[in-house]
């Protein structure tokens, strides 16, 4: 049996997201606050050291392995050592919803740097894997610090932060939707007045807002639809650019009474809010 581990890929939540601006190659500049779930994707790490390369169990639908952010990851560290690294093979267990604002494919790149950096024996420091990280996703960074944290510039800015753990009922509107869209939406709100990160935002992201929410309303009935829905029952919320929505609730039965009454057809999950990502708890397990 060859070694090997397994390790978790969370999803994020953007509490909130305001765009407070532009920058001059066209990238918006962010205020966001980032938190995980403890719910997300699965990858299996298993060394082949008779077959050199990195290589995925199987392939993700609709994503060539060389776009998948697992392989550029993988493919960013070997290219950073000088030393033989043993071969690897990387099973992908996608229980996020591709597209939908949770960072999969970003927390996908985030756990393949981490993992990796521990199976090879590289030393690499969180610092550093947060630098290859960031070539890979702006989302990246939050994923490999693995804090709750505010994030500014596009994202990669980060102050530690601790919003309630609260529980949340997340769901997925069926529709499909693309970030790059939505950023060169013409009636995107691009001017939110920048606030003080700390300590302003303390216990209470209630008050903000997500920039994006607007427009996605307008271009998607179905994420109107299942905010109209959700917030009925209290704040709801568009994460990143969409589609996913998420509504808070202060203990995991009341989530799950108002998930249970959801429309038929409705898709999504109820997860506990994080400010430790579940990939750290499981390293730190494993040193
Ligand atoms: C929306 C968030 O998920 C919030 O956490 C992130 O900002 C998304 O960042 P990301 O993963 O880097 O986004 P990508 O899917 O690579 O971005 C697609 C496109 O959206 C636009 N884009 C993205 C991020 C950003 N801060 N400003 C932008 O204008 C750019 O045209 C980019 O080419
Ligand atoms: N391992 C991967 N998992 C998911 N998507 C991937 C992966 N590798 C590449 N991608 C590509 O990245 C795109 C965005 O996927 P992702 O799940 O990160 O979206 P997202 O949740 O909207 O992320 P964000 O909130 O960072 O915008 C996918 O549509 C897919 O083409």
């Amino acid at each position: 049996m060859s070694p090997g581990i397994s390790l978790p890929s969370p999803a994020k939540l953007n509490l909130f997201l305001h765009i407070v601006g532009r920058r001059p190659d066209g990238y918006h500049e962010l205020q966001t606050l980032f938190q995980f779930l403890e719910y997300g994707d699965e990858l299996s790490f298993t060394l082949t050291p008779d077959q050199p390369g990195v290589r995925l169990a199987s392939s993700i639908p609709n994503v060539p392995d060389n776009d998948n952010l697992v392989i550029r990851a993988a493919k960013a560290l070997m290219t950073l050592s000088d030393k033989g690294l043993p071969g690897v093979t990387i099973t992908i267990d996608k229980r996020l919803p591709m597209g939908g604002g949770l960072g999969g494919g970003s927390s996908n790149a985030a756990t393949t740097l981490l993992g990796l950096n521990h199976l090879w024996n590289l030393g690499l420091s969180n610092d550093e894997l947060a630098g290859i990280g960031l070539t890979l996703g702006a989302d990246v960074p939050v994923f490999v610090r693995g804090h709750a944290a505010f994030g500014e510039g596009v994202g990669e800015k980060l102050t530690n932060a601790n919003p309630p753990q609260d529980w949340f009922v997340v769901i997925k509107p069926a529709c499909n939707l693309n970030t790059g869209k939505i950023f060169s939406e013409q009636g995107l709100t691009r001017n939110t007045p920048r606030i003080k990160i700390a300590p302003a935002f303390e216990g209470d992201a209630s008050r903000y807002r997500n920039d994006c929410e607007g427009v996605v309303r307008k271009l998607y009935p179905e994420v109107n639809q299942s905010l109209e829905w959700l917030s009925k029952f209290g704040p709801a919320r568009l994460t990143g650019t969409g589609a996913c929505i998420f509504g808070r609730f202060p203990t995991e039965s009341a989530a799950r009474i108002i998930w249970e009454s959801k429309p038929s057809g409705v898709t999504g999950f109820v997860a506990k809010g994080v400010n430790i990502s579940p990939l750290h708890k499981k390293l730190a397990e494993l040193k």
